[in-house]
């Protein structure tokens, strides 16, 4: 990866903020003055945060691409239409990198050229704390040096994988809309504790630090998870008696259901 890389962000959403983030702090640019972004002047207030990180601000989108090598589509999946027309004339020397959920590698091809280089690529946001995960497939045009930068410039804010294009889509049920349901499990824990007279922030704390963990176990291990949880569960204990009551109310069944959700609506969009 040049060491001189800039790295343009067409949209300043959530996404494209916490990838900035994870990239300024990770150093996988230069500075911050090598990052960019662009999106429309009603949106002007986004790219107020992306100005105090000290990033390049556009309100045109072709001016964004003069000074970008790698250019990161993280606009709405609906918007792509819109933007794709708009910038096909200067795709040319560009590394494309697209973060839209459901929007197929063919279609982006079509939109923009056939000899453009394109790569879908679906991360997730604590990017912005570089425990992010991404995985991501490359286009025909797309050279080995092409996807050695993405590996390098993603992996400095997570772990990043290739993968075939038809595992996208659940790879967005599984990391890309995950950090939500993990949010959900922390919120719901810590009312437990609240709920059992624990000071809320205490109460978060417990549960996010116990997630961390528990993630870290089975990633640092290689311990299956069932292992893992039964090392956990004492005969007749407290865990086991709360683990009754999650199999009661079907918790298991709940995450996989959610999982098959997100996966069909990802196939819906494209
Ligand atoms: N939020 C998340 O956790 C994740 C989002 N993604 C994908 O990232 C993309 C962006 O998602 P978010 O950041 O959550 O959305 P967002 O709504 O926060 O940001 C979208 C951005 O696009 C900009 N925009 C709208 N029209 C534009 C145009 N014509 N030209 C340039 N910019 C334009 C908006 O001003 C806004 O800054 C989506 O395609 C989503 O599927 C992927 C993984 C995780
Ligand atoms: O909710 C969404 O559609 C996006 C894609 C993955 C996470 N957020």
């Amino acid at each position: 990866m040049s060491a001189n890389l800039r790295v343009g962000f067409i949209g300043a959403g959530k996404m494209a903020s916490a990838l900035a983030q994870g990239f300024i702090k990770g150093q996988a640019v230069k500075c911050a003055s090598h990052v960019s972004a662009s999106c429309p002047i009603a949106d002007k207030h986004l790219l107020e945060h992306m100005k105090q990180m000290g990033c390049q601000t556009f309100h045109c989108n072709k001016e964004l691409m003069d000074c970008s090598d790698v250019v990161i589509l993280a606009v709405k999946p609906q918007i792509m239409p819109l933007v794709l027309p708009d910038i096909k004339s200067l795709v040319a020397s560009k590394l494309m990198v697209s973060i839209a959920a459901g929007v197929q590698l063919a279609q982006l091809q079509a939109d923009l050229n056939p000899d453009s280089k394109i790569v879908r690529l679906m991360p997730n946001t604590p990017c912005i704390v570089r425990e992010g995960v991404s995985v991501f497939c490359s286009g025909p045009q797309v050279t080995p040096q092409d996807n050695a930068t993405v590996k390098q410039l993603f992996g400095t804010v997570g772990q990043i994988d290739e993968v075939k294009e038809s595992m996208i889509d659940a790879v967005t049920g599984v990391s890309g809309s995950g950090p939500a349901y993990m949010y959900l499990i922390i919120e719901a824990m810590a009312d437990g504790g609240v709920k059992q007279g624990l000071p809320r922030d205490l109460a978060y704390k417990l549960a996010a630090q116990t997630m961390v963990g528990a993630g870290r176990m089975v990633l640092d291990t290689h311990t299956h998870p069932a292992v893992l949880k039964d090392e956990v569960c004492s005969p007749g204990g407290t865990t086991i008696t709360a683990l009754d009551m999650l199999e009661k109310s079907g918790l298991r069944t709940s995450i996989m259901q959610a999982v098959e959700a997100a996966t069909k609506r990802c196939t819906q969009i494209s």
